[in-house]
């Protein structure tokens, strides 16, 4: 099976700083990948050249087959990569199903179809008893919710989640978790960026670790908590294993 998203060899120039270097990652369909590593590791740069925010300085962007490099943002969410914002970006005067319903018309013009599509997404994100009130009306953990709501409504197969389970409480983020699963039991592959660990590790079929802009290692989450490279870049070389 072909890859559902390829970055080759992507490079990221901010003036004399490189965010992200010569990074190639794949994403198969159907699996949920973690993309983790420190702060300033370049995972939302990454992040940001998938989802089409700029063109990378160099490199390429394989989206199920195209190359989408030069592609904006609104022509990749219509070919499948829809995102949440780690900054909530919900439209805050409008209500959440108003907000549902930006998402559904990227696939129709007819209102009331996209009315059925956000209330069908809104259910399943648990959200539609709340349909009606202004998004800030909502709490941090149902906004997190809506985020994934409005991405879902444009119907995509790659759906990039930036830090929708951080700051949570225990309980918040264990329902974030088995929203996650469903999303992929659904036919949706799934790209987080993700800083807690303890919560990203036990969902991901796979987790990316980027280091100073670099994929530093990837593999199975049991592999990862163990790799004295993984240890070393989150904790300083003193807690390695092994030093
Ligand atoms: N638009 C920009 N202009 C200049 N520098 C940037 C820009 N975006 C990111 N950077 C820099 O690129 C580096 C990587 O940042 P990035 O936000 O991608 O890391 P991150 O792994 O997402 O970090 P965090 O976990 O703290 O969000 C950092 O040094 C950051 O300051």
């Amino acid at each position: 099976m072909s890859p559902l998203l390829e970055t080759k060899a992507v490079w990221q120039r901010f003036g004399g700083l490189v965010a992200n270097s010569d990074v190639s990652i794949a994403v198969e369909p159907g699996e949920i990948v973690g993309l983790i590593g420190p702060n300033g590791a370049g995972k939302s740069t990454l992040f940001n050249l998938i989802a089409g925010v700029r063109p990378p300085t160099q490199g390429s962007i394989i989206f199920n087959g195209e190359d989408v490099t030069r592609l904006p943002a609104a022509e990749r969410c219509r070919r499948g990569i829809a995102r949440t914002f780690q900054v909530v970006k919900s439209f805050e005067t409008m209500s959440v199903i108003d907000n549902v319903i930006v998402g559904a018309l990227v696939r129709t013009t007819v209102m009331r179809e996209a009315r059925r599509k956000a209330h069908e997404v809104l259910e399943f994100c648990g959200l539609d008893a709340r349909a009606e009130v202004p998004a800030s009306d909502l709490i941090p953990s149902e906004k997190r919710r809506l985020e994934v709501a409005r991405a879902l409504a444009t119907e995509p197969k790659l759906l990039l989640l930036d830090e929708v389970l951080t700051g949570l409480t225990a309980k918040e983020a264990e329902k974030g978790v088995e929203l996650v699963r469903r999303v992929r039991a659904s036919g949706v592959t799934v790209l987080m960026v993700e800083h807690v660990m303890e919560i990203v590790m036990p969902l991901v079929d796979r987790a990316i670790v980027l280091d100073l802009g670099k994929v530093l290692v990837e593999g199975k989450p049991a592999d990862i908590v163990r790799d004295p490279k993984v240890i070393s870049a989150y904790l300083g070389d003193r807690h390695a294993v092994g030093a």
